[in-house]
């Protein structure tokens, strides 16, 4: 694109000052004027790129000016810069020699969507999941410390949303404790994906909107400008006010008993102001706190209409900001999900739904619509999501907890804790289990059959299809007897034909779908609809595969297992888990303990963390898909069978 001489020319009339940046290093000796213009070119490049082949977006619209300006006064990639869960970080990317590569971010073979350590050495901390900033570049300015590098800056950005979450308080705390130097740049929005849920915005409004307040901030700054002219001492009588004032009334209040020197509000917008205050922290010692006021997708229209402030969007028009539509598709499992759960509450008004900042993302946006009071979204929380449940199941609630796999991983001890032990019904419903394409590693559903198998009592389904979603979730609702799990993919369901009303699934119950008598097929929920596939391509082939849908990890159909191992030499296991102690493996214990001699194959997900790239794309790759099935049950039968040939 750069060698081609047109391209090029376009590229300089359309983004003047973006053309000529590749690094920060390109940055440094342009003035505001220049900085400002580059600001408008990012954000027409990002809307010109992002809208052609989707990706996150809002988030980044609304950090260009910070980004100029962190890339501008600190010496990155020498000063370390953590940025809070990494999806308004395309500016960042498109700063730090990934400007043309954001043409195929979250493709396969592309960058990240997120930050990646090994991606660039600009990225210090890889994440994809909330509030994490905070504790890491904590934890780089200790070791900076213990390494006695002390003009190396650490700077982290995190989000207002991502403020929602314990560890970001965990993290203060602890920085108020340890006194180490450290810059946090508060990038408030008042938006999550959805509107945040903070309380501590409330407190802010109050704060910032009182007269008082507003008169002292005025006059302090005013008298702080003043004073710069004067030098050292009546500056450090103006900060010896400025915090005397701080102790009285001031949004920062909370951050500053936490251990940190708060700034702010200030325009998150305005670049001037926002390189002046970077210039004059990086002087300063100990915890810094900049509340920056910013606005998702800022500059360009559509998105600042938008309800989500277009977050994250497949391609879209760029007129309309409207996302172009697959026409046709079947429903995504997260709206029959969300459905069902309407239909749950219309009957048994004491179940409710509980999400972790994702209402539109798990479909509890429909419950919220139609029962506002039994809805309840507890922002980037999951930790808190599953003791608040596990609260409200000893009053006779039945909380749904609906988290996505990988979100659930935060929950961990919670669920075990909080839940299991003391045999809570509590229902976790994990949308986006298995791999789930774009966002990749941070984000792929992997482990949660893994995570949850082992602890006692816990009861874990997958449905084949839509029409077992809705009787999965009923089954789950009025199970009672303690937590009970179900997960499905990312992505459109089958379009099976879906009956009204619920019917309750047996508890362990498998179903066999094909039978054949050559190989047999285990699978385990979003794998049942492949394995049928693959079966009729093993057909072809004069393999005769039967097709079971398991339905459960745990517990196991061992009266079904106990047939197919007297029936079949050679079973296979099919799962969108990882093969490390998903349900194969449960299979596998099982076939161990009652010293079953078959011969056992685990398809699923290996033991490494998996790119990103679409669905389709990963399972071809993985050899998951029906193809890759039908190569991987030949080949296994094949060698079983040679193998028995010798040993005859
Ligand atoms: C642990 C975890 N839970 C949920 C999410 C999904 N998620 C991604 S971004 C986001 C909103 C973040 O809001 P904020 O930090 O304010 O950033 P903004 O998009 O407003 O810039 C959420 C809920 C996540 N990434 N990590
Ligand atoms: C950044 C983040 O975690 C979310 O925006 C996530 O990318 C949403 O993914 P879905 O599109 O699967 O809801
Ligand atoms: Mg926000």
């Amino acid at each position: 694109m750069n060698n081609n001489g047109e391209n090029k020319t376009t590229n300089e009339q359309k983004y003047p000052v973006l053309s000529k940046v590749n690094y920060p290093s390109d940055i440094k000796q342009m003035d505001v004027a220049e900085l400002k213009q580059l600001c408008k070119d990012i954000r027409e490049y990002l809307v010109d790129t992002i809208s052609e082949i989707g990706g996150h977006f809002g988030g980044g619209l609304g950090t260009v000016e910070l980004t100029v300006a962190v890339h501008k006064v600190f010496n990155t990639p020498y000063d370390l810069v953590v940025w809070d869960t990494g999806h308004q970080a395309y500016p960042h990317k498109i700063l730090t020699g990934r400007k043309e590569a954001l043409k195929r971010i979250r493709k396969f073979g592309g960058i990240s969507g997120f930050l990646k350590r090994t991606e660039s050495e600009y990225d210090a901390f890889g994440a994809g999941h909330a509030t994490t900033s905070i504790s890491a570049a904590l934890g780089m300015a200790v070791g900076r410390d213990l390494n006695n590098e002390s003009n190396r800056k650490v700077i982290a950005i995190i989000g207002d949303g991502a403020m929602t979450g314990g560890m970001a308080y965990e993290a203060m705390n602890n920085s108020g404790v340890l006194k180490s130097d450290l810059i946090v740049v508060l990038n408030d929005n008042r938006m999550s994906i959805a509107p945040n849920v903070w309380q501590i915005s409330n407190y802010f409004t109050e704060m910032i909107s009182h007269p008082d307040y507003n008169k002292f901030k005025a006059q302090i700054w005013d008298l702080t400008g003043k004073l710069d002219a004067f030098g050292d001492r009546l500056r450090k009588i103006a900060a010896r006010l400025e915090s005397g004032i701080k102790a009285v009334v001031t949004p920062g209040m909370l951050f500053e008993a936490l251990g940190f020197r708060y700034f702010g509000p200030v325009n998150g917008h305005n670049l001037h102001q926002l390189i002046r205050i970077f210039e004059h922290v990086k002087t300063l010692k100990g915890p810094i706190l900049i509340h920056a006021i910013t606005e998702k997708g800022k500059g360009y229209k559509p998105a600042e209409g938008h309800i989500q402030r277009l977050h994250a969007s497949t391609p879209f028009d760029k007129l309309t900001g409207k996302a172009y539509k697959k026409e046709g598709a079947p429903p995504a499992y997260t709206t029959i999900f969300g459905n069902a759960l309407v239909e749950i509450v219309k009957q048994n008004p004491k179940v409710v739904g509980i999400t972790g900042a994702m209402p539109d993302g798990t479909g509890l946006d429909i419950l919220q619509k139609e029962f506002p009071k039994n809805y309840f979204d507890v922002g980037i929380a999951e930790e808190h999501a599953v003791t608040f449940a596990a609260g409200l199941a000893t009053q006779g609630i039945i909380p749904v907890v609906a988290i996505y796999s990988t979100f659930l991983q935060r929950a961990f001890d919670q669920i075990i804790h909080d839940v299991a032990l003391q045999k809570l019904h509590v229902v976790f419903v994990m949308d986006r289990a298995g791999l789930v394409g774009a966002d990749g590693p941070t984000h792929h559903g992997a482990f949660d059959v893994s995570y949850l198998r082992f602890i006692p009592g816990m009861v874990i389904m997958a449905p084949k299809d839509e029409a077992e979603l809705r009787n999965m979730l009923y089954t789950a609702v009025e199970y009672k007897k303690g937590p009970i799990a179900l997960r499905y993919p990312r992505g459109s369901a089958l379009g099976v034909e879906v009956k009204p009303g619920f019917e309750k699934i047996e508890i362990g119950k498998a179903e066999t779908l094909k039978s054949g008598d050559d190989v047999a097929l285990l699978a385990f929920g979003s794998m049942v609809n492949y394995a049928m596939i693959a079966s009729e391509k093993l057909e072809a082939q004069g393999i005769h595969a039967e097709v079971i849908n398991m339905r459960f990890a745990k517990p196991l159909d061992t009266n079904l297992l106990d047939d197919v191992s007297t029936r079949f030499k050679k079973i296979v296991t099919l799962e969108e888990n990882s093969i490390i102690g998903g349900f194969g493996s449960g299979i596998l214990e099982y076939f161990a303990e009652k010293n079953y001699k078959n011969d056992l194959l685990r398809i699923g997900l290996p033991d490494k963390f998996v790119d990103h790239g679409t669905q389709e794309e990963l399972h071809k790759m993985l050899g998951i898909d029906p193809d890759g099935i039908v190569n991987q049950v030949i080949h296994f039968i094949e060698i079983k069978k040679s193998k028995e040939e010798v040993s005859v």
